[in-house]
């Protein structure tokens, strides 16, 4: 949800289409405030006083037309930059003609009808709010960095600066995925032993970043074709020709900006989705998917032996949800989800299958294993997870006793273990040994 207030004037001669124009705007755009306008006159002496985000205007209106609006505003001091979108429902020649010259930024044909008004002025604004980002500028003639960069933070921007390609590779190298920066600006030609392009090549063929996660813009005083061709050759995402006219490096830079922001959210999206296909929702835990997809190289790694799959089975759950409905059962199968984590947040936990658990277990040896499975089933005995009274069965391998397996006749084993405790009684552990199944030691004790 955006939290900052966007302010939007909307100028038309009609008061039925500035009441429809402000609704449709304040319904479809979060935290906005909409301003309207009958005339440019009232307009001009408004945005003389007051800041907006952009200003939608009407081409024709009672004292001036769309077009002497915007000249007016970028006129101004205060709205040099503020986008302005001519709503009208004739694209007449005359907007084509000189709407560029006028300072337009857009236009929106009116026959389109108000619903498309609200997404063309939604997405509008979501492609041209204020810039974010942390840019590594790297400059080493003090006054340009002095200029630019206040052009830079005066966009919103946050700007590193240093004066050489040895020290902006320092500073890329140590990036610790906190604050880290969204793209480089780099002059050309810069005084130490390294040249931007050498920076270039660093960033792409040694750090390994690429023009998506790292876009780099460089600044150069050359109008040689040939270095332009270069930087392209080097990784260099574009380039802006010295002295930097505002403008132009302001639009180089959303648009680079743009390409990174889209390239984390992707990146994100992806990470998300991993994490869907690896997490049972229900519980918490892993899905069996994740299982199957790393159980195999957990069990081989030799410096996680000995390595034990435990599998937890609810006693008797078909009664739970008979009984007191699926809802309820759902929340027991949550609540021990969440006990599993927590009680082995090292190792593996696997929402097995509907009522039943897997886990894998490193590094512990026999009697702490058993003394573990013990106080677990003791520990979900008392727990009475959604309130309702839950024992468990459990089912033991180790990979001391089965040393060979791949996963599924090592789990196989764990299962037939279980199979075991529910046979004798449930509500009580096992193990498959090298010699069958074994009631746990502790069995013997509780009976
Ligand atoms: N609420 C809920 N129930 C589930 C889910 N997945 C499986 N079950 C239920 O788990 C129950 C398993 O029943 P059974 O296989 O007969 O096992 P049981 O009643 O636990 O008996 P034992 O395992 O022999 O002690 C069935 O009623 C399934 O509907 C789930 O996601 N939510």
């Amino acid at each position: 949800m955006s939290e900052t207030l966007t302010r939007i004037m909307v100028v038309d001669g009609s008061s039925v289409s500035r009441a429809i124009l402000a609704r449709i705007l304040r319904s479809e755009i979060e935290n906005v405030e909409v301003v309207t306008c009958e005339s440019g006159t009232d307009a001009i002496t408004q945005l003389k006083e007051q800041d907006f985000d952009l200003v939608t205007t009407a081409l024709l209106l009672s004292d001036m037309d769309g077009l002497a609006l915007s000249r007016a505003i970028r006129d101004t001091k205060r709205h040099h930059y503020t986008p302005v979108i001519v709503v009208s429902g004739d694209a007449d020649i005359r907007l084509l003609k000189e709407g560029f010259e006028s300072g337009v930024t857009d236009y929106f044909d009116k026959s389109n009808g108000y619903r498309a008004f609200g997404d063309f002025i939604k997405s509008f604004i979501q492609r041209n709010t204020g810039l974010v980002g942390h840019i590594l500028y790297v400059e080493d003639s003090r006054t340009a960095a002095a200029v630019t960069r206040k052009i830079l933070e005066k966009h919103g921007l946050k700007v590193t600066l240093t004066d050489n390609a040895e020290q902006a590779i320092v500073l890329l190298d140590n990036q610790s995925g906190k604050d880290d920066f969204d793209m480089v600006i780099t002059d050309f030609f810069l005084e130490g032993s390294l040249t931007g392009g050498d920076l270039l090549h660093a960033i792409r063929a040694r750090l390994h970043l690429s023009q998506q996660e790292l876009p780099v813009l460089v600044l150069t005083g050359s109008d040689d074709k040939q270095k332009q061709v270069e930087i392209f050759h080097a990784g260099g995402n574009d380039f802006v020709g010295k002295p930097l006219i505002e403008e132009v490096l302001i639009a180089r830079v959303r648009s680079l900006l743009l390409i990174k922001h889209q390239y984390d959210a992707l990146k994100q999206q992806a990470e998300t989705m991993r994490w869907i296909a690896a997490t049972d929702s229900l519980t918490g835990v892993r899905s069996k998917r994740y299982l199957m997809d790393n159980g195999e190289s957990y069990i081989q790694n030799p410096d996680l032996h000995p390595l034990w799959a435990m599998l937890i089975d609810i006693d008797h759950f078909k009664r739970t949800n008979d009984t007191l409905g699926h809802i309820t059962g759902d929340h027991v199968l949550a609540e021990l989800g969440q006990t599993l984590n927590q009680w082995f947040p090292e190792n593996m936990v696997v929402r097995f299958g509907g009522e039943e658990f897997c886990v894998l277990i490193k590094q512990q040896p026999a009697d702490a294993m058993l003394d573990r499975a013990e106080q677990l089933r003791q520990h979900i005995e008392q727990l009475q997870p959604a309130g309702v009274d839950t024992t468990v069965s459990i089912g033991l391998a180790s990979t001391e006793d089965h040393p060979d397996c791949h996963l599924s006749e090592f789990l196989s084993k764990a299962d037939e273990a279980l199979y075991y405790s529910k046979a004798q009684g449930r509500n009580r552990a096992s193990i498959f040994t090298s010699e069958g199944p074994q009631a746990s030691p502790w069995n013997f004790s509780n009976e």
